[in-house]
């Protein structure tokens, strides 16, 4: 038994004629977050809807892929276990999927209801030892105080801060996030970086996690993969990415050839500020 939380081989996806994703195979082990990077349309989406089950790839002998050494799915068929893959991941997303006319409790109670009995699901009833692990949930992220509250009256750090805690009430094994802090102001960007990081510190979860923002991508997560035009563009430790091998990341055309390796910490650090450049609020 290997060390990965992810494995693809030959993942490929097209969109009508648009081909998404090229050819796609992947080991990433269970070493802290992993960030996925690259420019807009790049394909970083579309790879965390096919790891996350939620996207299935074009019906191609080889394809497969396994988190957390379960089959989520093979040939462009969602693997038999997928729900319970489904209901073993936490999902983050850009636009909070939380119910907003709902509770702040009652969402991270939502997170238990993969292991809740049919009956008790229908008539909308959890159990008080359910209702104190939400509350305990709730208490990690720093929202115990918002419990009674509607979803809709909380700012966009809070609702993020709020998935994080179902996720910790449904036991995920992995976290998956896409784009997690695209909508939100520096500070509260931060907080949920900073929580991301305790949870995968403190509770061992692996973070999936797609940024746009490479200064975050450097400081929170110790993996990145990188996506151009579909393709793998770079893979490897957050610290070894080069100056070089960002600003061309970036590059509006495609590059002669990738570039990766030893990084270079001061131009690393002006490459940085060429690719963020039009980012404000930069972690500190
Ligand atoms: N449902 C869809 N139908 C058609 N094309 C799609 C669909 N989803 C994604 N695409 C296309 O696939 C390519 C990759 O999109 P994807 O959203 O994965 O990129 P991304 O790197 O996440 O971009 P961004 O950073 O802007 O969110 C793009 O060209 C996009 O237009």
């Amino acid at each position: 038994m290997n060390n990965n939380i992810i494995e693809v081989r030959c993942l490929s996806k097209t969109f009508d004629n648009k081909k998404a994703l090229k050819n796609i195979s992947l080991d990433i082990a269970h070493a802290g977050i992993t960030a996925l990077l690259g420019p807009s349309g790049s394909g970083k989406s579309t790879l965390l809807r096919h790891l996350s089950g939620l996207a299935l790839s074009d019906k191609k002998d080889g394809t497969e892929i396994r988190v957390m050494g379960e089959l989520v799915q093979a040939r462009g068929r969602a693997a038999s276990g997928v729900r319970c893959c489904r209901a073993r991941a936490g999902y983050i997303f850009q636009q909070f999927n939380l119910v907003n006319r709902l509770s702040v409790l009652t969402n991270v109670l939502i997170g238990a209801l993969g292991s809740t009995a049919r009956w008790r699901t229908l008539t909308g009833r959890f159990t008080a030892e359910q209702r104190r692990q939400a509350m305990q949930a709730l208490e990690r992220v720093g929202m115990a105080a918002f419990a009674g509250q509607r979803v809709s009256t909380l700012s966009g750090g809070q609702q993020q801060r709020v998935a994080i805690a179902r996720s910790l009430m449904q036991q995920a094994r992995i976290i998956f996030a896409d784009e997690p802090i695209a909508s939100l102001d520096p500070e509260s960007a931060r907080t949920v970086m900073e929580l991301l990081r305790d949870i995968n510190e403190r509770e061992g979860i692996p973070v999936v996690v797609t940024l746009h923002q490479v200064d975050y991508a450097l400081k929170y997560c110790q993996q990145l993969v990188a996506l151009r035009e579909g393709e793998i563009f770079y893979q490897g430790a957050a610290d070894a990415i080069t100056s070089e091998a960002l600003t061309a990341l970036y590059a509006r055309s495609r590059p002669l050839s990738s570039v990766a390796g030893a990084a270079d910490a001061g131009s690393r650090a002006s490459a940085l500020s060429f690719v963020t450049g039009s980012i404000q609020g930069q972690p500190s």
